[in-house]
């Protein structure tokens, strides 16, 4: 019998075409076969300029799907959005690219336009045990199908681009066991940001991460891919979850699923994708579910954040390497040390962005809205995380649930969840966040970002001040 393998072993085993140094351990060279990638306005430009002046075509352009996500507006009015120079000429150069070499591409009010780590999985494109390289970080979102999901740069783009290969070194890796039940009011976020605090933002760094235990079994499939999304903030490179019933179940339903005959066969493959029982993991960690509180970030790096009931840190409180980092992220988030959480006031509320704006995260969020209205002085913004996404909420009213408590209902981008488009904080203002980053500068030159669930940004929204979304939830709202 074979030694045990991990889930992430196994796959990258299935991809390998050859191996530089044999040596089939953590740090191996190897040319792994890549099996889909998707393509975005903002980092895919210079790979084609590439492509064109070494005279290359893709290798396979069926494995490719282009979607404009970045630059965008999300202005609901189309003739009020606004590009600069610069967006236009990356927009329209996907299109053309897509044209000259026979990629697909969603482009700016195509239906099915939208983020791209929304738009692949709901196309059904994701599929258990593939590998999906992608031009941008968060492409562990995958992982929550048992795709071995994860980001290069736009030289590697090219490479793939041209060979459907890439020259891969074989991380180390981690399984990080979640047991027991999340509380009420608890979400996926929340669990995600509790592992960051806890291991920091290197603490996964040059790890694939594997989630395992009765909690994350417990999860939809939405609330895994924010786990998957975010798991780069503590520097995994890739994140993994075993496929089970629910993966299988959330891929039937969508529209390039594969046929039912391959179907069947394939599930009789997938479920061969999970860890051996004795797998070795280089690190090993272990959290319990029903420990995990709602969470906010206070500072300018993901793992610099805190159960809402907490307070700012005192630096001189903090591990004598983490003082310095904690004292200049305060100073640029205007917080003094032992605030309490709760009383930090906001000026916007953003509810967005691959890692929390799916269907299940609107309705989250609309559970604490309904009733309720946005409070004075707050400027409040939903962006669906894909046009799919937003028409699916339209058809459940979920939109006006938004609009009537005082939300803008834009369209769907990347928008404020990195400011590369209209949508932007102006120097100073606070925002309330369903995103991934809160590094300076993210939302906007001088914005100060707090991460949070999209419940808790409505909570956020309407209270005018970091909340508790525990409070609102068990309160009826006035009608
Ligand atoms: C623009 C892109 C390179 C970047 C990424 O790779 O993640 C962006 O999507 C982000 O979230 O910071
Ligand atoms: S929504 Fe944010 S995190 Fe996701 S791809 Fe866009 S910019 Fe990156």
């Amino acid at each position: 019998m074979s030694a045990p393998k991990t889930l992430y072993d196994k796959i990258v085993d299935e991809h390998r075409i050859l191996s530089f140094d044999e040596s089939g351990g953590a740090g191996e060279r190897l040319l792994l076969y890549i099996d889909r990638t998707v393509l975005n306005e903002y980092t895919s430009p210079q790979a084609f300029s590439g492509l064109r002046a070494a005279g290359r075509t893709p290798w396979r352009p069926s494995a490719s799907l282009g979607v404009v996500d970045h630059v965008n507006s999300t202005n609901p009015d189309r003739e009020a959005g606004q590009l600069d120079d610069g967006a236009r000429r990356q927009i329209e150069y996907l299109g053309e690219n897509g044209r000259d070499f026979g990629i697909e591409i969603f482009d700016l009010f195509d239906p099915r336009q939208g983020i791209e780590h929304v738009v692949m999985p709901e196309l059904g494109l994701v599929l258990p045990g593939m590998v999906i390289a992608a031009g941008d970080s968060h492409s562990t979102t995958y992982g929550a199908f048992g795709v071995v999901g994860f980001g290069i740069g736009t030289s590697d783009i090219e490479h793939l681009l041209a060979t459907q290969t890439l020259v891969y070194r074989r991380l180390k890796t981690m399984r990080i066991t979640v047991d027991g039940t999340l509380a009420p009011g608890v979400t996926a976020k929340d669990l995600i940001m509790e592992v960051i605090r806890r291991i920091g933002a290197d603490g996964a760094a040059g790890h694939a991460v594997e989630f395992a235990g009765d909690a994350i079994a417990a999860l939809g499939v939405e609330a895994r891919m924010t786990i998957c999304n975010m798991a780069v903030e503590c520097g995994a490179r890739v994140a993994l979850m075993a496929p089970d019933d629910k993966v299988a179940a959330y891929i039937e339903g969508c529209p390039r699923a594969p046929s039912a005959e391959l179907f069947a066969r394939a599930r009789i493959e997938w479920d061969a994708l999970r860890s051996d029982p004795g797998a070795r993991f280089d690190k090993e960690i272990s959290l319990s579910a029903g420990d995990i509180p709602p969470m906010v970030s206070w500072g300018t790096s993901p793992d610099q954040s805190l159960a809402i009931t907490g307070r700012v840190p005192d630096p001189d409180d903090l591990p004598p390497e983490r003082r310095a980092d904690a004292v200049r992220a305060m100073a640029y988030m205007g917080l003094a040390p032992n605030m309490a959480l709760q009383e930090i006031a906001i000026d916007r509320a953003f509810i967005g962005s691959c890692t929390n704006a799916r269907l299940s995260d609107l309705r989250d969020a609309a559970e604490i809205l309904r009733g309720r209205k946005v409070a004075p002085g707050v400027r409040a913004m939903i962006s669906p995380g894909s046009s799919h996404v937003r028409s699916l909420a339209e058809a459940e009213g979920i939109d006006r649930v938004f609009t009537d408590a005082g939300f803008e209902w834009r369209r769907s981008g990347c928008s404020l969840c990195l400011a590369m488009n209209d949508d932007s904080l102006a120097p100073g203002e606070r925002c309330a966040s369903s995103t991934n980053r809160n590094f300076e500068g993210r939302q906007g030159i001088g914005g100060r970002t707090h991460l949070m669930s999209p419940a808790m940004v409505a909570a956020a929204a309407v209270t005018g001040r970091l909340a508790d979304v525990r409070t609102l939830a068990a309160a009826e709202p006035a009608r």
